[in-house]
């Protein structure tokens, strides 16, 4: 895909794991990327790819503010991250961005703050995730402060080009540099749950398949 700079391979791979397993593979490896607090819109949503970052903050009664310009900047495939401290009382996404970011291929949209006009991410199945929903806008409240600059969310630093992954279970942020690793750790950690899935189907007690397998220190961190 456009934009990816030889990133589609590991993209790709990512894209078949379940954040759950790359949050394992993250903890093996001693790197935060869990975004607490974070949910799709519908369970079957599911976005990764390299993050765009953007950041608002409150107005400061020197200038108007407003929500969504930096969209005609986004290349293809990107994920959306938006900063916004966690504000659930504005929104800083809607239906006519959501409407532009299915039309420009733009992958998802994460969002630490709330969103609203639910309904058009739903009918398009355009994947957005946030800290909820609410109808009252950003604009006048909040003001863009920085395009491509990192973005904490949930103690997680997201910076332009970061891999980040969201499904069912929520967001994780997998840093460009370690993404082979992580993606061949959550690899292997999914094939030994599906050991474990079948040891059990087989008849094996759960306790059994998990001690035979190594469950319990799947995700422990490695020195
Ligand atoms: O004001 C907002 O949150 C943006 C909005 O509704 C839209 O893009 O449709
Ligand atoms: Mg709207």
């Amino acid at each position: 895909m456009a934009g990816l700079d030889g990133r589609g391979d590991v993209l790709a791979r990512l894209r078949e794991l379940p954040t759950a397993s790359i949050s394992d593979a993250l903890d093996r490896i001693g790197i935060e990327g869990a975004a607490h607090g974070l949910s799709p819109l519908s369970n079957g949503f599911r976005a990764v790819g390299p993050a765009f970052t953007v950041r608002y903050a409150p107005v400061d009664g020197t200038a108007g503010g407003t929500v969504g310009d930096f969209l005609d900047d986004v290349p293809p495939g990107s994920v959306v991250v938006i900063g916004n401290e966690g504000r659930t009382d504005v929104t800083v996404w809607g239906g006519i961005m959501t409407e532009t970011a299915a039309a420009r291929g733009i992958a998802g949209t994460v969002i630490d703050g709330v969103c609203r006009d639910v309904s058009a991410s739903l009918a398009h199945s355009y994947p957005l995730f946030s800290r909820g929903r609410f109808m009252r806008t950003g604009k006048d409240r909040v003001r863009l402060v920085a395009v491509g600059e990192p973005v904490t969310v949930s103690g997680v630093e997201i910076r332009t080009g970061t891999l980040v992954c969201a499904d069912a279970d929520g967001v994780v942020a997998v840093p460009a540099a370690d993404a082979e690793r992580i993606a061949e750790t959550a690899v292997q950690i999914e094939r030994v749950e599906s050991d474990i899935v079948a040891a059990v189907r087989a008849g094996s007690s759960l306790r059994a398949a998990r001690e035979k397998f190594g469950y319990h220190h799947l995700q422990t961190r490695r020195s």
